[in-house]
């Protein structure tokens, strides 16, 4: 991929939640994994990237583990202030952005803190296949297995055509100006959003699907992390 042909960018990375579905003692962000947390091996995704314009992270008020990284010296690294749900904390940090020159039609890539393993080769094709795109979309990776739906006894009802299901994954890319009105609107009219694709699609986009790699898996469950820890292994 030609590197000048790639938009320029910013990143926004949440990292506010407390991360419950782990039942870690800190929050998953702040695990470690080859030797590091898995927020800074996140931030090495989009450090470096000569398309960047900057990074924002959003940090939860109360955030004692922040301030032990190196990292947190970097004053090219912007903190926006957490919220209630990752939506709030991502509209934070986009404010943020605004705020610090950013323009509307600027692309923002959003990226879960949770998901260390984005590969380059995969935010590259998302630069390139969005560059040209009137409203961006998401990385994505299409419905492998066979999908039932249940019963309210937990009982097959039927199996589900899988050919147009998709599982959402990050980064996901949209102009800031844009982004940043969907996602207030959504908030402010209190509809569940878990995804920026979510807050546009509420504002009448259809977002486009990139597809991904499959190993840009979100740490949620302890096991996500033990199968993490495997490939990281084999990777260096
Ligand atoms: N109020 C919140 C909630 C979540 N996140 C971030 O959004 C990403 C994806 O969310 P998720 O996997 O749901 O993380 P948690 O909310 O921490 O996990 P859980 O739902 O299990 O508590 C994570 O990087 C998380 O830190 C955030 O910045 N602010
Ligand atoms: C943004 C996200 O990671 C896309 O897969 C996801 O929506 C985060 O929330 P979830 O509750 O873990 O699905």
């Amino acid at each position: 991929m030609n590197i000048p042909d790639l938009p320029f960018f910013w990143a926004v990375i949440p990292a506010a939640g407390i991360g419950s579905r782990m039942r870690a003692d800190r929050p998953k962000q702040y695990l470690p994994l080859g030797g590091r947390t898995i927020l800074e091996h996140t931030l090495d995704c989009f450090h470096g990237h000569p398309r960047l314009k900057g990074l924002a992270v959003s940090l939860a008020q109360d955030d004692p583990y922040w301030s032990r990284l190196p990292c947190a010296a970097d004053e090219r690294i912007l903190r926006a202030a957490g919220g209630r749900e990752r939506a709030d904390s991502v509209f934070n940090a986009l404010q943020l952005l605004a705020a610090r020159g950013a323009d509307a039609a600027d692309w923002v890539l959003v990226h879960d803190a949770a998901r260390p393993n984005l590969a380059r080769v995969d935010l590259d094709r998302l630069l390139a296949e969005l560059a040209d795109d009137p409203l961006g979309g998401l990385l994505a990776v299409p419905a492998r297995d066979t999908l039932k739906r249940a019963d309210a006894d937990g009982r097959v009802r039927e199996t589900v055509d899988r050919s147009t299901i998709w599982q959402a994954y990050t980064p996901q890319m949209f102009r800031l100006g844009a982004l940043r009105q969907a996602l207030d609107d959504a908030l402010r009219a209190g509809v569940a959003i878990t995804d920026e694709s979510s807050a546009m699609e509420w504002a009448g986009y259809a977002p486009r699907l990139i597809e991904g790699r499959a190993d840009n898996l979100k740490i949620t469950r302890p096991e996500d992390l033990l199968w993490l820890q495997q490939v990281w292994t084999r990777k260096r």
